[in-house]
């Protein structure tokens, strides 16, 4: 029975377990759900020992489902949320705050104080990234400055940092190991992505002590040993990856050129660029798909922030919705003469506007506008953000001397929870006018994770043969007339040119 890998995927809205066998194949799965705090507008917390014992509970039930004990077991992934940032006590390994969620705004003047000193320039040529609240870097310092006494405590080296992964390794091995991975540390802000290592320069910029920092390794590496109290016995952690890259490998998308994206709360399209990094004249980030044996690998990612969020807040908010998957057979009877467009700005907007302080519209409503209408313009948006990103993207890989290779091959693989919908995938190849390939495994994510882990204790195969077991489910192929397609997004860009805040 051994030769079983436990991998963890912990998301922005649930936490979901799978045990694979020594060939990939899926055994046990367990899913949780767990509560979303919205304390103020613009505002999103986690309650850390939620996030801990839902991924206890699913590593538990996602075992005993596929019947295995943790001798079966050769070794743990972890893949998380990204960014959403966690202070905790050493000494208790209790968080000192709520966990401040990637898609929380609350830092947003402090980000808007720095761009407006000029300091854009520091952090984006370190990181890749861009001064907003979504990194983790203003939420550190948001937490030390308001939380009492935990500024000094963190300089004392009482406090320790960690996004998601870092947080939950740290708890399974019982407070043994403070580390993360290339990956999520490429995420934060603070990390040199040119250089490999935390920067002095970003810490004073961001004040955050360096004594509350992970160490940063590779995804597949040695991560410690989980406490036996746990699982029911030692399990070696062997992987690591933040959830849009675990995705990346879980797709084998591990060729310069090609492209993923994924459907979850959020959207996050990541494009590998190989050894070298690629620095967006589009505001698209540049980060780490992945790290094997010291050496990163590049990408180029455009995030948004709301995608299967517009239909939970048409399930949940304005309970037009019975569940998500109505959405797709009411934008089906949608009223074809009616050009609703919604602009789910709820939280700002990401990817290549980023703008973090405009907020959500609707346009082109009439009197003769319903749900049908509404379900199809929040699908619509989806597909609409994507193109947005996808054709920056293209832009980008093209005047890095790329032309007509890789990404120019326009085929996008998709994977997560919005993806289920034959509605909006056909919708975005359309939008796109290029196909759009399912791939038979929906849970690219934590099949990443689960990759990495394998990978990682020489379980699994190199990636290139890993790459040979990726199987297309359906390709979605466009069949739009370019008048209707150029019509719809032109449409799509005059609503979001008005709801920006700079108007
Ligand atoms: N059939 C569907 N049609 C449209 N949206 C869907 C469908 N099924 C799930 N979703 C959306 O996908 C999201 C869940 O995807 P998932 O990958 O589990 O997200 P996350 O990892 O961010 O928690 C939810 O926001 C949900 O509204
Ligand atoms: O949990 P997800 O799938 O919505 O992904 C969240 C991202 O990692 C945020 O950057």
């Amino acid at each position: 029975m051994t030769g079983h890998v436990l991998a963890i995927d912990q998301g922005t809205t649930s936490t979901r377990a799978m045990v694979f066998d020594e060939a990939m194949r899926v055994k046990g799965v367990a899913q949780m759900e767990f509560e979303q705090h919205y304390p103020h507008p613009g505002w999103v917390e986690h309650e850390p020992e939620d996030l801990w014992a839902t991924v206890v509970s699913t590593c538990r039930r996602a075992m005993t489902s596929a019947g295995v004990e943790a001798g079966d077991i050769a070794s743990i992934g972890i893949t998380n949320q990204r960014e959403t940032t966690v202070v905790w006590d050493r000494r208790t390994g209790r968080a000192v705050a709520p966990a401040i969620v990637w898609q929380d705004r609350r830092t947003a003047a402090t980000c808007q104080a720095l761009r407006e000193a000029g300091r854009e320039t520091l952090v984006s040529s370190r990181t890749g990234l861009l001064l907003d609240p979504y990194f983790s870097a203003s939420k550190i310092a948001w937490i030390l400055d308001n939380t009492d006494g935990a500024r000094s405590a963190a300089e004392a080296g009482r406090l320790a940092f960690g996004t998601v992964d870092s947080f939950l390794l740290w708890r399974l091995t019982d407070g043994a190991v403070h580390a993360t991975d290339a990956t999520n540390a490429s995420r934060t802000a603070l990390y040199n992505i040119h250089e490999g290592r935390w920067d002095e320069a970003l810490l004073d910029l961001f004040r955050v002590p360096a004594c509350m920092l992970p160490e940063v390794r590779d995804c597949a590496a040695d991560f410690g040993t989980s406490d036996p109290d746990l699982l029911g016995g030692p399990i070696a952690i062997r992987g690591m990856a933040g959830d849009q890259q675990a995705a990346t490998v879980g797709q084998a998308c591990f060729e310069p050129g090609m492209v993923k994206s994924t459907y979850g709360t959020g959207c996050f399209a990541v494009l590998n660029t190989g050894n070298a990094p690629v620095i967006s004249k589009s505001r698209l980030l540049t980060t780490i798909a992945y790290q094997f044996d010291g050496q990163p690998t590049y990408a180029l990612e455009g995030a948004i922030f709301v995608a299967g969020a517009a239909v939970q807040w048409l399930r949940d908010g304005l309970h037009i919705l019975e569940d998500a998957a109505q959405s797709g057979d009411l934008a089906a009877i949608a009223d074809a003469a009616q050009e609703v467009y919604m602009v789910p700005a709820f939280v700002g907007l990401g990817a290549p506007y980023w703008d973090a302080e405009c907020r959500g519209a609707i346009f082109g409503l009439t009197r003769g506008t319903g749900r049908a209408e509404l379900a199809r313009a929040a699908l619509e948006a989806v597909c609409f953000q994507t193109n947005d990103l996808i054709d920056a993207m293209h832009g980008d890989w093209r005047a890095a001397g790329h032309e007509g290779a890789g990404a120019g091959a326009p085929v996008l693989r998709v994977d997560g929870g919005m993806v289920a919908s034959d509605w909006t995938m056909q919708r975005l190849a359309d939008v796109l006018d290029a196909p759009v390939d399912r791939p038979r495994m929906r849970e690219t994510t934590v099949q990443g994770a689960a990759y990495l882990a394998g990978y990682g204790a020489g379980l699994y195969p190199d990636p290139t043969a890993f790459s040979k077991g990726w199987a297309l489910e359906r390709r979605f192929t466009p069949t739009m007339d370019a008048p209707v397609r150029e019509r719809m997004v032109a449409g799509w860009r005059d609503a979001v040119s008005r709801t920006l805040s700079k108007n």
